[in-house]
């Protein structure tokens, strides 16, 4: 598959990163007025640095878009020409619909918006995807190709805004939480690399054995509570100062936030 990046920045650059540690490419064009963000693979093998997004789009099969959606209209209609009907056209751009990439470049073209994380760059995201009519024919080739790079979930268009909240912004609140512990654990005495050490692997094992395990979150909290013990006690007040009502208050603000963004 020959792919294309258009908009190396901060979410571009971790899918190249992804896409290169996978080599899940034949040719990979990376595209952005500024491509300092993904210098250092310019010597990686089939992949190409421009600032020329029509060339990226005329020499790829697949041409991921992941600008920001004050600047998408505008790329899209430049490179809109170019485009055909055998190209897979995937969008990163948050709040920004299939009908209105559709006004740009045409209904007769495959639209796959996709929403990944930046754990996409060690091949841990967890990436939504949903397409336009056309598009359905490839929107299992656009899953293999994130598949890759960690877990997938085709889902409607209408829950897109609700999954880029989820995993997209979801991975800044979880860092928020890790950060909260390792405060947490350097006020109990640890430095602050070990502190940082024991939050994350923690944090890394309480994913895990949901994962693994299938089990509800209760479950494996009723087997961390002692009675009496010092967990019930730090989670009592944890919930008595609101841990759980502010987190859903944050995905509530966030999603109705995406919702504003996508009507300007
Ligand atoms: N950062 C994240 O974790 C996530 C971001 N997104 C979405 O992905 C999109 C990109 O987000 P970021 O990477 O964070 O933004 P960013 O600002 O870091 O990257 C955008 C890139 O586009 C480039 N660019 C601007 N105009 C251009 C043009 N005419 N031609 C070529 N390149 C151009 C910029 O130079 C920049 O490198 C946004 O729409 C965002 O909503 C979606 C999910 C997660
Ligand atoms: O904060 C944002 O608007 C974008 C979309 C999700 C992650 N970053």
């Amino acid at each position: 598959m020959k792919i294309a990046i258009i908009g190396t920045g901060n979410l571009g650059s971790s899918i190249a990163k992804g896409l290169i540690n996978n080599k899940s490419f034949t040719s990979l064009y990376l595209s952005d007025k500024n491509t300092s963000a993904v210098k250092a693979f310019s010597n990686e093998d089939y992949v190409t640095l421009t600032d020329d997004n029509v060339l990226a789009v005329e020499e790829s099969d697949m041409v991921i878009f992941a600008l920001q959606p004050k600047h998408i209209d505008a790329v899209l209609t430049s490179v809109a020409p170019k485009i055909t009907e055998n190209h897979v056209i995937i969008s990163v751009a948050a709040g920004v619909d299939i009908l209105r990439i559709e006004g740009i470049i045409g209904s007769d073209k495959n639209i796959i918006r996709v929403m990944p994380n930046t754990a996409i760059s060690i091949g841990k995201s967890m990436t939504c995807l949903c397409a336009n009519e056309k598009g359905q024919e490839k929107i299992g080739l656009a899953q293999k190709i994130f598949d890759q790079l960690g877990t997938t979930m085709v889902i409607s268009e209408d829950l897109v805004q609700a999954a880029t909240v989820i995993c997209a912004s979801g991975i800044a609140f979880w860092m928020r939480l890790a950060r909260a512990t390792t405060q947490g654990a350097i006020q109990l005495g640890f430095e602050a690399e070990q502190a940082h050490e024991l939050a994350t692997q923690t944090c890394y094992g309480a994913a895990s054995l949901l994962i693994e395990s299938g089990r509800h979150p209760e479950q494996e909290i009723d087997r961390v509570t002692t009675p009496s013990g010092c967990t019930i006690e730090g989670l009592n007040a944890m919930e008595h100062q609101g841990l759980s009502s502010a987190l859903i208050q944050g995905i509530v603000a966030s999603f109705e936030k995406i919702n504003q963004l996508k009507k300007n």
